[in-house]
C-alpha cells in the first residue's frame, strides 16, 4: 500500500483511511479436469473488484490477462505471485491505475488446477469512495463519481461477469454512467 501511495504521490494516510487490509478475503479455487475444455471456462472475463489481488496459481497454467485487445498467458513461474489491479484502485486513482481484465480456461488437464487469492476490499462498506481529491485539478477532473461499496458490490453482483464492467456503471467521461 506504501508503494502505491508513493507510485499516486498522495499521502499514505490516505489509503490507510479506507482500511483495505481489514477487509481482506481469501479464496481457493479448485479446477477439476475438464473432458470438453473447448465447450466452456474456468472462470469467465472479468475485473476484481477491490483494490489489488494477491494470487498464487499452481503449475497448470491457464490463466490469461487482456493487453490491448490481445489475451496474453501468465506463464506459471514456481514461488511468484500476480498481483492483478483491482477497479476500486482504478477508480480512486482516477485512472491512473488500470483494473486488469483476466480469465480462466477450463482445466484440460488429468490434475485439478489450485489457485489462491487474497482480495483487499474495503471493510468500510457505507463510506463514500471515488478519486482522491489529491488526484482531481482542473486539468484532470474527476473520472469517476462518488459511491459506497454496498452499491459498487451490489452492481458487480447483478451483473454477468463480462470484461470490464466497471467503466459502464460508474464512468462519468464513457456517457453510459448508471
Ligand atoms: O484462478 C485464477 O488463476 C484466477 C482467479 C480469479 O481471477 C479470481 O478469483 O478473481
Ligand atoms: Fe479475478
Amino acid at each position: 500500500m506504501e508503494l502505491l501511495c508513493e507510485g499516486l504521490g498522495v499521502d499514505k494516510e490516505r489509503l490507510k483511511e479506507m482500511n483495505f487490509q481489514e477487509g481482506r478475503t481469501m479464496v481457493a479455487h479448485y479446477y477439476p479436469y475438464c473432458p470438453q475444455p473447448d465447450l466452456t471456462v474456468g472462470i469467465a472475463s472479468h475485473t476484481d473488484p477491490g483494490v489489488l489481488t494477491i494470487l498464487l496459481q499452481d503449475q497448470r497454467g491457464g490463466l490469461q490477462v487482456k493487453r490491448g485487445e490481445e489475451w496474453v498467458d501468465v506463464k506459471p513461474v514456481p514461488g511468484a505471485l500476480v498481483i492483478n489491479i483491482g477497479d476500486i484502485l482504478q477508480i480512486i486513482s482516477n485512472d491512473e491505475y488500470k483494473s486488469v481484465e483476466h480469465r480462466v480456461f477450463a482445466n484440460a488437464s488429468r490434475e485439478p488446477r489450485i489457485s489462491f487469492a487474497v482480495f483487499f476490499n474495503s471493510s468500510d462498506r457505507d463510506s463514500l469512495y471515488g478519486p482522491l481529491s489529491d488526484l482531481i485539478s482542473p486539468e484532470k477532473p474527476a473520472h469517476f463519481r462518488q459511491f459506497s461499496y454496498t452499491e459498487y458490490m451490489r452492481r458487480f453482483f447483478t451483473k454477468e461477469l463480462d470484461g470490464k464492467i466497471l467503466g459502464k456503471l460508474l464512468h462519468r467521461l464513457s456517457g453510459t454512467t448508471e
